[in-house]
Formats: C-alpha cells, sequence, structure tokens
C-alpha cells in the first residue's frame, strides 16, 4: 500500500446535534503487528481473527514475507476483511524492506533480520528517514550484528549471520518505548535470550512494553520486568496462536474526543474487558474535559453535555500517541490546556508538538511548543488549512476540531490509511 496520494482535501464535517452513534472499529495496529511478527517466529501456524487491514499493516506482512514467512488470507468474518493465516519460515536475508512510516516495522524487522543469513535493505518514506534509528542499530552492533549504516537512521543494511548469541544489553530508549519491544520480541530467538535495560533521562509508552511482554507469555515465551527499565526474555520456542485482535483502541481516540467537543454519546463497540492497549486510558484522559465513561456488555459508553470545554494539565508520557487527540480538544477549551511529558512524540510520523503548534497558529488559535509538550490558550478558531503532514493522528485531530469550527480542511485525510483508512466513513456515519 502507498503512502496517501496528496489530492484529496477533505473539508471536516461539522457536527449540527448531539452525538447519538454506535461504533465500531477495526483492528488494533499495536496488537496485529506483534501478532504478525511472533507467529513469523514461531513453531507453527497461526491465525489472526479481524486483524488490522491499513498501510502499517500491510508494510509488516510485506516485511515478514520478505524474510521467509508465508502469510494469507482466509475468510473471516466479513466485517473488517478476511483472516490471516501464517506459516512461518527459515529466517532468509539477500532481500529489501520499505518500512513506509510505520515505526513498528522499522524499529521491529531489523532484529527479525539479523537472524537470517544474508543483507536486509532498509528503507521508508522521506520522513521515516528522519525518525530516530540510533537505538535499532547501536543495539545490533552490540549484539555483534553487522550494520551498513551511514548515519544513525534510515537506509541501513543489516547483515544476518544465521543466529543472534543475545546475552545482555543496554541501550537508551528515551525517543521510544519501540527500541525495547523490537528487542523483546525477537530475544526468544537468540540463543541466550537477553536481559535489556533502558538507561536513559525517560521511557515513554510503558504499556507498550507491557503490551509486548503479554504478547510473549501468550505464547508462552517466559519475558518479564526485572526492574523498572530492564527486561529479561528467555530464549525457547514461541508458540503458534490463533488470536481475535481487538479494535484500535488508540484510533477510538478522536471518536470519544468528538463526544467532548459536542455533547451527546457515543458507543463503542468490542471494549474489551481487560487490554494492554493504551487506549484504555481514555476514560480518565477525557474525563477531565467533562466525559464520563461507562462499560457495559462488551461496550464502551462515553457521554458529555457539551458546550463550554475545561482547561486541564496532563503528563501523558505513557500515552504520546493520544497526545495529539487531547490537544485537538485543548484547542476547543475555554481554558489553557497542557499535556507534559511528551518530547518524543517530535520523532513520530511528523514532528507532532511542531505540526499542532502550525496547525493550531493557521486556525487562528494560539498553541507554544513546551521541552517536553504543548500548551494551547483559548482563543475563537476560525476554518482554514489543516495540514496533516503524513500522520493519521494529526489528520484526525483537524476532523475533531472540525466538528465545532466550520471550515477545517484537512489537506490529506488519506494520511488516516496508516491505521484506519475507513476513517471518513466511519466519521461521517457517527455524525449521520
Ligand atoms: O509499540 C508500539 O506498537 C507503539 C509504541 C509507541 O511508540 P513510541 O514509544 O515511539 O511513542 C506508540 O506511540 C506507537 O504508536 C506504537
Ligand atoms: C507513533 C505512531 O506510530 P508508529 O508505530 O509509526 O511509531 C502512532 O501510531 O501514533
Amino acid at each position: 500500500m502507498p503512502a496517501s496520494d496528496h489530492s484529496r482535501p477533505w473539508t471536516a464535517p461539522t457536527a449540527h446535534a448531539r452525538l447519538d452513534a454506535r461504533v465500531q472499529l477495526p483492528g488494533s495496529k499495536s496488537l496485529t503487528n506483534r501478532a504478525l511478527l511472533l507467529a513469523a517466529l514461531a513453531d507453527g501456524p497461526s491465525t489472526l481473527h479481524r486483524p488490522l487491514r491499513s498501510r502499517d499493516a500491510a508494510i509488516m506482512i510485506a516485511g515478514l514475507r520478505a524474510l521467509g514467512a508465508d502469510i494469507r488470507e482466509a475468510p473471516g468474518d466479513g466485517q473488517f476483511g478476511p483472516d490471516l493465516v501464517i506459516e512461518p519460515g527459515p529466517i532468509t536475508g539477500g532481500t529489501a524492506i520499505d518500512c513506509g512510516l510505520a515505526g513498528t516495522a522499522m524499529r521491529f524487522l531489523p532484529i527479525v533480520a539479523a537472524l537470517g543469513d544474508g543483507p536486509v535493505a532498509f528503507d521508508g518514506d522521506p520522513h521515516a528517514r528522519e525518525r530516530p534509528m540510533d537505538q535499532t542499530i547501536a543495539a545490533l552492533r552490540g549484539l555483534g550484528v553487522e550494520v551498513d549504516a551511514a548515519d544513525a537512521r534510515l537506509p541501513f543494511v543489516v547483515h544476518g549471520a544465521g543466529a543472534v548469541r543475545g546475552g545482555e544489553l543496554t541501550i537508551d530508549a528515551s525517543a521510544s518505548s519501540q527500541f525495547v519491544s523490537a528487542l523483546l520480541l525477537t530475544a526468544a530467538r537468540f540463543d541466550e535470550g537477553l536481559t535489556l535495560h533502558h538507561r536513559g533521562a525517560r521511557l515513554p509508552s510503558l504499556p507498550h512494553i507491557e503490551m509486548t511482554l503479554a504478547a510473549l507469555r501468550q505464547r508462552g515465551v517466559e519475558a518479564h520486568a526485572t526492574g523498572e527499565a530492564s527486561w529479561r526474555v528467555e530464549p525457547g520456542p514461541i508458540a503458534p496462536l490463533d488470536e481475535q485482535i481487538e479494535p484500535d483502541l488508540s484510533n477510538a481516540a478522536p471518536f470519544l474526543a468528538a463526544v467532548v467537543a459536542v455533547g451527546g454519546r457515543v458507543v463503542l463497540d468490542g471494549w474489551p474487558a481487560s487490554t494492554t492497549q493504551v487506549g484504555r486510558l481514555l476514560p480518565e484522559l477525557l474525563a477531565p474535559f467533562g466525559a464520563t465513561s461507562s462499560v457495559a456488555d462488551g461496550a464502551l459508553t462515553v457521554e458529555a453535555v457539551g458546550g463550554a470545554i475545561p482547561g486541564a494539565t496532563l503528563d501523558m508520557h505513557a500515552a504520546g500517541e493520544l497526545a495529539p487527540t487531547i490537544v485537538a480538544l485543548g484547542a476547543l477549551a475555554s481554558a489553557p490546556v497542557e499535556v507534559t511529558g511528551i518530547g518524543h512524540i517530535r520523532g513520530h510520523e511528523t514532528d507532532r508538538i511542531r505540526a499542532l503548534v502550525d496547525d493550531i497558529a493557521a486556525l487562528g488559535g494560539t498553541a507554544v511548543a513546551l521541552p517536553d509538550g504543548i500548551r494551547v490558550e483559548p482563543a475563537p478558531l476560525a476554518g482554514g488549512a489543516w495540514r496533516a503532514f503524513d500522520d493519521h493522528r494529526i489528520a484526525t485531530a483537524g476532523a475533531v476540531i472540525g466538528l465545532r469550527v466550520p471550515g477545517v480542511e484537512v489537506d490529506d485525510i488519506g494520511a488516516t490509511a496508516k491505521t484506519i483508512p475507513e476513517f471518513p466513513e466511519l466519521w461521517a456515519a457517527m455524525l449521520a
């Protein structure tokens, strides 16, 4: 799946009535891409039910196929497309992988490639070449794997030698939890497993690391935290697993934020009784803005009265991928909204802090970049251009603001193809 074309500006629909909608969302990116990778490393075939079908998932599938896995479609329950059956094969080199803009692919797949028996060339979209990759390259070298890299970013070539010994390694995951998850995901296939330590200024997105550990344990791998920033994965087989992928709770963020923006209620089907997804924090993140949430019969209901949106100060270091949505609410709020703990989102699909500051300014608002976050001041907004910068979450942040501000023109709603290609249709259905 190519990057979206940039030829389709999208006028964000304005809400004319309080919401009363039921929403079903496609599968989780983070769960789908972990399940695909672990299935490709397992010792038997796995089936994924309701996997995400999006650009990031397609990139992971293509990458794993290039490394030797057989991945094919099988009839599913029809709601969000076919199931996927993954037959692992020996990891092969002598190939090239296009990571697009998928952080999971560019951080996870090079570690898998190290198990292979030849060179694997990695590259991605132009902006992918700006995303932090230094810890992937340093970790591989620290594990004795040769990497050809002009600097500490894409593109680079991993020269697998057929096996990785593993042992003990220290990295600095301040820029992304994905550096940790990547190593843990493949470590059961290292001869000695891996004891991994993080030493650095901060550790973002800890829930995603916990998701990684849980995904490993579900497949019979001994994997656990040994301290606040240390983990151990024992060497051993990875069991195949038939797994139903949960809906993407991070992509629930704009739909639930819409309730705060407009008032009314949204019922989100498929809310898991327990989950490792960081989107489980949405009820508490939206509460300061006046949203109340309840769970019944496997669905989350979020309700709000609408009207003035209060200000809030939130530390979102654990949930940086939800920050653009919260900042969008901040742009609509009647008092300042400050989100901190998210300096690392400057290295996401785009520099998200800069993108939000610039986009909010283009609508007449005021947002200020902080060293590790962003502060939005109350201001009347007017319609105008909202640039997506190839970033699904910046695109959907524009949609949230457009609910209350007529004439917000998202330049590239196709950016949502990264994790939720159905976004424009699902958004329209919520408002219908
Ligand atoms: O492991 C994962 O699936 C992810 C980890 C997080 O990355 P960062 O720690 O780089 O924020 C998150 O933001 C990203 O969307 C998905
Ligand atoms: C940061 C994100 O993606 P990626 O997996 O590309 O890092 C995201 O989805 O918000």
